[in-house]
């Protein structure tokens, strides 16, 4: 992944026995160690309510690493070498006078501190705070916080106004975990180390783009979460925004961390806002009901365990999205997240237009535009439609459409692709802030995600109904038909 040790880093890891904890952070930890980048004497200190010792944290967290590390990459040496590492300390996050207890473990001269706030967002405020009358941050200490950072624009203006009552946005790292993807960090070096690309990537040459991210779980026992979430604050305010920003930002003009930020910024600043009278052609929403997930019958959400039977949120979305600045004017991206369709995949299309002028058979004028195909997951890769003519005395100049191909793990003896918390958890070892979300990508995403959520409780549509284990509602078809398009399906 990399090939530099990080400075020694010890990390205090409140909300330590959660889920996400216990699920990604713990495990991406001991990856970093297997692949030796922890530097000696790094120390990690887990933070939560639970009355246990740090020997029985230890031996839980065995357990689960035997359960969420693939078993070809579970070493026990290394496994033993990591949970040295490892403390538990019992912890109220609202006690104040309990923090006091943290400045004993502080290791202020040899190692720089990370704060990791895997705890509830509502907590994030009061932590810090306490933090602070406790005297254990510095102006270096490096604070990690985790999505959603609040439900609407003021919930996170006021999480964000707490954070920096504390800390200076240099010392932030808001995580939205699809930028440590090596797939999606492709997207920077796609576009902006292939001038082949960039004298393409715009109104003139675009005729549309497509972003989907599918998934086909559902919302796996978190209901208590996502019901007051729904997949606009979850999936699209964050990642599905941070993607089309990296395929419609301008270049940077470096690749620090600001310079990137800044022309996301611009991309979202410039984003139509949707208005009450374009919802029926810009906005779907839709929730599943009972149907087929890789084979095996499920539930609808509304039968999910702890389901509220009247909930109307949302667990698809697809959206019209039209950016109005020089570069994409008339270029219309269409991006769709839902749970329960038939497949994982997160893809992204790029159709370009026509040449200006047709000088083949009129019947396969419809072949006519190239299309890079980028896939995030899996399958890691890219694909671009090229059309050549078709082999064959007896074909003429008929056309063929076929693929440059590039898979990833074919193409190139690779390492591992590392997960996106290894990414982020290393970048932050590092201090590099340019694969976080900075404050005003996060507010300015919300003013535009709220204006949806707004005209839908003013009285919009209830989601549409449809079936798990298929793409969503047709009505999401129907937005893209309108528009002479269709959701690009691999033949
Ligand atoms: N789970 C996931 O996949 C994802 C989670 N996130 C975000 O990560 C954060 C954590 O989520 P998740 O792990 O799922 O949440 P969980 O509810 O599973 O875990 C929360 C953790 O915080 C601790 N905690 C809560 N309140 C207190 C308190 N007052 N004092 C001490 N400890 C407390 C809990 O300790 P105890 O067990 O002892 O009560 C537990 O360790 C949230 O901000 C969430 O939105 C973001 C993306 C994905
Ligand atoms: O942040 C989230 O992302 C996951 C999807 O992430 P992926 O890396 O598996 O593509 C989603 O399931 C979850 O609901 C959401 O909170």
């Amino acid at each position: 992944m990399a090939n530099k040790i990080a400075t020694r880093c010890d990390i205090m890891l409140f909300g330590a026995l959660g889920d996400l904890a216990q699920r990604k952070l713990f495990p991406a930890l001991y990856q970093l160690e297997r692949a030796g980048l922890l530097a000696d004497g790094s120390r990690i200190l887990g933070l939560a309510r639970r009355e246990l010792s740090s020997d029985e944290v230890r031996k839980e967290l065995r357990e689960r690493l035997k359960q969420y590390v693939k078993p070809e990459e579970f070493n026990p040496s290394v496994v033993e070498a990591f949970l040295q590492r490892v403390e538990y300390q019992v912890l109220d996050f609202n006690n104040e006078a309990g923090f006091g207890l943290l400045n004993s473990w502080r290791d202020e001269e040899n190692s720089e501190l990370i704060v990791y706030l895997a705890s509830p967002p509502a907590m994030y405020g009061v932590i810090a705070r306490n933090l602070r009358s406790a005297s254990c941050c510095t102006e270096k200490t490096r604070v990690v916080v985790e999505k959603p950072i609040g439900h609407d624009l003021e919930s996170s203006r006021v999480i964000n106004d707490e954070l920096g009552e504390v800390y200076k946005e240099s010392q932030l790292f808001r995580i939205d975990h699809y930028l440590g993807k090596e797939t999606v960090q492709n997207l920077i070096a796609l576009r902006f180390a292939n001038n082949l690309f960039a004298s393409q990537w715009d109104q003139n040459h675009i005729s549309h783009v497509e972003i989907t991210v599918a998934e086909s779980v559902g919302i796996e026992g978190r209901w208590g979460y996502f019901d007051k979430a729904g997949q606009i604050r979850d999936m699209i305010q964050n990642h599905m925004l941070q993607l089309l920003c990296l395929i419609a930002m301008d270049p940077p003009s470096d690749l620090s961390a600001d310079s990137i930020r800044d022309e996301k910024v611009k991309v979202l600043k410039a984003l139509r806002r949707i208005t009450p009278d374009m919802m029926e052609t810009y906005v779907v929403r839709g929730q599943y009901t009972a149907g087929t997930s890789t084979g095996k019958p499920v539930p609808g959400y509304l039968e999910e365990e702890g389901a509220n039977k009247r909930s109307e949120t949302e667990t698809f979305v697809a959206l019209k999205v039209e950016i109005d600045n020089w570069r994409w004017s008339g270029v219309p991206f269409y991006i769709r997240t839902g749970k329960r369709l038939p497949e994982k995949l997160s893809q992204i299309i790029i159709h370009f237009k026509p040449a200006p002028h047709y000088i083949f058979d009129p019947d396969q004028k419809h072949l006519a535009n190239n299309k890079l195909i980028i896939r995030l997951q899996p399958d890691e890769g890219m694909s671009l439609k090229i059309l050549t003519k078709d082999q064959g005395l007896h074909k003429g100049m008929r056309l063929r459409q076929g693929p440059l191909e590039l898979t990833f793990s074919e193409a190139f003896e690779s390492e591992r692709i590392p997960d996106a918390y290894e990414r982020l958890l290393w970048e932050i070892m590092k201090g590099n802030q340019y694969l976080f979300v900075r404050r005003d990508e996060v507010e300015h995403a919300w003013h535009w995600v709220d204006r949806i959520i707004q005209n839908w409780s003013d009285g919009g549509d209830p989601p549409k109904r449809y079936a798990a284990g298929t793409w969503g509602p047709v009505a999401s078809i129907a937005m893209i038909t309108r528009d002479g398009r269709s959701w690009y399906e691999d033949a």
